[in-house]
């Protein structure tokens, strides 16, 4: 067993299993504190509740609590391993919940035979939370099962591989764009992966300025063309009429390269084959479509990004969904909407024009950070992510009508 590998078997065993645990906010000492905290205080809350629903913010911890949703289909890059295997990572996003936003967040790994199945049980449990993440299903299910729950819940559902990892792909590109010189609406797309994570990428990219007849998807079976009978309407939106069938054919000369498939299944012979300047997000976890050193040896002129935290670009929806959830809940939005989706993508994107503290560069371990090849998206332990972004989303969440009270006075000041 390598160190690495270990190290981080410890880590989720010791010294507590798990990475996540409740702690009480309020004092539960005396008999006066029980009083109060449970029979009869309890009651005075309820009866509250029961006159006014909206007191639920109030006297319960509702209005700061995330659900952590997945059926374990899309583990990370590690493919359908079911509910259990899934905990790991769900605990995982709880814990960056919390690091990162202050939201306290819990998983719920559900075991289910039909889409439907699952559509009802999110449903009817979704009250108890101020939002849902839902997390590593796969697609083509978690299309439908993302818009059934969007119309049934009363609370913010969003997918985080689809709009989590779309706007944080968008913010980057749109950055290592610019640092290239070249234009989102006149470059060549080539999209590794047709599920979750690709289709959403792909639509947001179009409401950046993309072209989709500039995009060429791919999913397992190669090329998505006009000729394929086997896709799905959602890969069916992304089926260019085009004689190219393979990797190679579709890569030639394109601009960009978006991996969100599995590991190594960008050649770097392929790679030798993209105009001037490309732009490469390898974004498959835990290991991308190419390994940075590879893709650095053979183009130098190239950009380079992973969804991982140790190389530079770390294109991950880290950077995004636990600021979503803050600025969503924080003005009660009824639903996470495109105006907030592009206030975030452009938050993330001008923060990595500015400089950077120190204790980010210490934290990151680097002595210098500055917007250009090696730095095209903001770090995750940037601080400011949680007030620019979580304050952009909130900001468009009123303005856009989705949100259910105004803004904090001051909310997320510097
Ligand atoms: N960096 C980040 O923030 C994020 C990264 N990801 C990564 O993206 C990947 C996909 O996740 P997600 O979209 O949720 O999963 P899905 O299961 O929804 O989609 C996986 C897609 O990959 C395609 N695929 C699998 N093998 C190949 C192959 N050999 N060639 C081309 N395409 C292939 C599948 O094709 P087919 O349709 O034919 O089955 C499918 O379209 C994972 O590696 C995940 O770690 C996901 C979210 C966030
Ligand atoms: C980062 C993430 O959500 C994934 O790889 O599935
Ligand atoms: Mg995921």
């Amino acid at each position: 067993m390598t160190d690495f590998r270990q190290q981080a078997l410890d880590y989720h065993a010791f010294p507590t299993p798990g990475k996540i645990s409740i702690e009480l906010t309020k004092s539960a000492e005396t008999s006066k504190d029980l009083a109060l905290a449970y029979s009869p205080g309890v009651a005075e809350p309820v009866r509250a509740i029961a006159e006014n629903p909206e007191d639920v913010y109030r006297y319960t911890a509702k209005g700061n609590l995330v659900a952590v949703i997945s059926n374990g289909t899309a583990i990370l890059g590690l493919g359908n391993l079911g509910p259990m295997a899934s905990k790991p990572v769900m605990e995982g996003k709880a814990l960056l919940f919390k690091r990162f936003a202050g939201l306290d967040a819990i998983d719920i790994e559900v075991t289910h035979r039909t889409t439907q199945d699952f559509i009802n049980t999110v449903a009817n449990i979704a009250d108890t939370f101020g939002g849902v993440n839902l997390e590593d299903i796969k697609a083509p299910e978690c299309f439908e099962i993302e818009q059934a729950l969007i119309e049934r819940c009363d609370v913010p559902v969003f997918h985080d591989d689809q709009h989590g990892t779309a706007i944080v792909t968008a913010a980057g590109l749109l950055n290592a764009l610019e640092i290239q010189g070249k234009q989102l609406a006149k470059v060549q797309i080539v999209c590794l992966g047709a599920g979750a994570a690709a289709i959403a990428c792909m639509e947001l990219l179009i409401k950046c300025g993309a072209q989709r007849e500039h995009i060429y998807m791919l999913d397992s079976k190669g090329v998505i063309h006009t000729r394929r009978e086997d896709l799905n309407e959602y890969k069916a939106l992304f089926a260019n009429n085009t004689d190219k069938r393979t990797l190679e054919e579709v890569i030639t000369e394109a601009d960009v390269f978006v991996g969100v498939s599995g590991p190594n299944l960008l050649p770097a012979d392929a790679l030798k084959l993209m105009a001037d300047k490309p732009i490469v997000f390898a974004c498959s976890n835990p290991d991308p479509e190419i390994k940075p050193e590879l893709a650095l040896a053979v183009r130098k002129d190239l950009i380079m990004a992973t969804g991982r935290s140790d190389y530079p670009n770390q294109v991950n929806n880290v950077l995004c969904f636990p600021f979503m959830f803050r600025g969503a809940l924080d003005v009660r939005a009824r639903m996470i909407n495109d105006e907030m989706k592009l206030a975030a993508v452009e938050a993330i994107r001008q923060l990595a024009k500015e400089p950077v503290p120190k204790d980010v560069l210490t934290a990151a371990g680097v002595d210098a950070l500055e917007f250009g090849p090696d730095y095209i998206i903001p770090k995750p332990l940037d601080p400011r992510l949680r007030t620019r972004v979580s304050r952009a989303v909130a900001e468009a969440a009123v303005a856009s009508g989705s949100a259910r009270i105004e803004l904090p006075k001051d909310y997320m000041a510097e």
